[in-house]
């Protein structure tokens, strides 16, 4: 990418973001910024009551002007609630565990924004993700894990295809987090003392129970222990529970030191499945998996191989034996038993520090 390409920042209000608009700006790059709109504040106005998107905005644009570059909102609450809203409803629906925050990169981000970005006449998108692109000799790119280990947010882009990274920037992969921080207060950015978490009203800002009350009816049906099928209590609808939840079930064990967990859920009976959080409790751990609809960031993985894998977000990279099977599929099989790996859920596919894709849980 020449320094007179004109990039896309793409702002949330955060200081990640910030400072990644900073930095392409300093190494001379035409810099322009844009807040992506997802939620229709009507419809959301419920479950979206704490959530803060006008002072994400309003910080956002304070960040633009400080820097001196254009800034923009632009409105894509039709293609959120298309793309992401409704994958998770109708996941929901059907009892899976959906993962909105990867769909949200795949679809969202690196999905219309880039298109939004391309249209408009700019080269490249970037984001404050905490992840590293790398360019081959051959012309295709690879996405790394970002060097702080506290904050690598590869996994989220486990679905991410080489087209969208082709056009991608992360400016801040290198960089570890107090040393953003630091930049963002060296340069007097407005949002430097901004708290992490606040940011963007995308699913994982919002809490899901609101949102599944907002869009799906309950369901009641019986509470039952695994095995003696007997009736512990009533449930408001399966799609409020995941395999390995223990909070909110509603049923006191009675007994010290011993915890209720789901550990399956019977869709013929609607019946939520529950037995004491044990290394034993069936269904709750598993070594054998099969990944489904398996993306690629660059070349596929088509032959048996070792990998390693983060079975999910916060889990440390671990050892994996990778088959191929039929239809964009694969059996998985991990060294050591893993707990409560929910239907829908994905796990990202890594060689050392680069990550080669992802595929769902089915
Ligand atoms: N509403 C939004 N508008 C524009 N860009 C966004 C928005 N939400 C997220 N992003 C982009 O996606 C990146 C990762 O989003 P995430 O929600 O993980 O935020 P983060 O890591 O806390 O970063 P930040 O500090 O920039 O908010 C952000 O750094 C930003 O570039």
């Amino acid at each position: 990418m020449s320094q007179s390409s004109r990039i896309l920042v793409a702002l949330s209000g955060g200081v990640d973001s910030a400072v990644a608009a900073l930095l392409l700006k300093q190494q001379g790059y035409d810099v322009s910024a844009a807040y992506m709109r997802t939620w229709m504040n009507e419809e959301g106005s419920d479950i979206l009551a704490d959530c803060p998107w006008e002072e994400d905005i309003r910080q956002a644009k304070a960040v633009a002007a400080h820097l001196g570059i254009d800034f923009e909102v632009v409105n894509l609450i039709q293609d959120y609630r298309e793309r992401v809203v409704q994958y998770l409803v109708d996941g929901y629906r059907q009892g899976i565990t959906p993962n909105p925050d990867i769909m949200c990169n795949r679809e969202m981000k690196f999905g219309v924004f880039r298109d939004y970005a391309r249209r408009n006449g700019f080269s490249a998108v970037a984001t404050g993700h905490y992840c590293r692109r790398v360019e081959n000799p051959d012309g295709s790119c690879d996405l790394l894990a970002g060097l702080d280990p506290n904050k690598d947010q590869s996994y989220f882009l486990a679905l991410v295809r080489q087209e969208q990274l082709r056009d991608a920037l992360f400016p801040i992969g290198e960089l570890l987090k107090p040393r953003v921080r630091k930049i963002a207060l060296e340069n007097q950015l407005p949002n430097a003392a901004r708290k992490d978490s606040q940011g963007i009203c995308f699913l994982g800002k919002v809490n899901i129970n609101d949102f599944l009350r907002y869009y799906i009816p309950d369901r009641p049906g019986k509470i039952v222990r695994a095995g003696t099928g007997e009736i512990l209590g009533e449930h408001r609808g399966l799609h409020h529970f995941t395999l390995g939840q223990r909070q909110g079930i509603g049923v006191p064990s009675n007994t010290d030191n011993e915890h209720f967990v789901v550990v399956s859920k019977d869709f013929d009976t609607n019946h939520l499945v529950i037995a004491f959080d044990h290394h034993d409790s069936p269904g709750l751990w598993g070594q054998s998996f099969t990944l489904e609809r398996l993306s690629w960031v660059n070349q596929p993985v088509d032959e048996q191989r070792t990998l390693q894998a983060r079975a999910r977000y916060r889990d440390p990279p671990v050892e994996i034996n990778f088959q191929p099977v039929e239809n964009g599929r694969a059996k998985i099989n991990f060294c050591d038993p893993q707990r409560a790996l929910a239907v829908g859920q994905v796990c990202a596919l890594y060689d050392g520090s680069t990550l080669l894709g992802g595929g769902f849980y089915s």
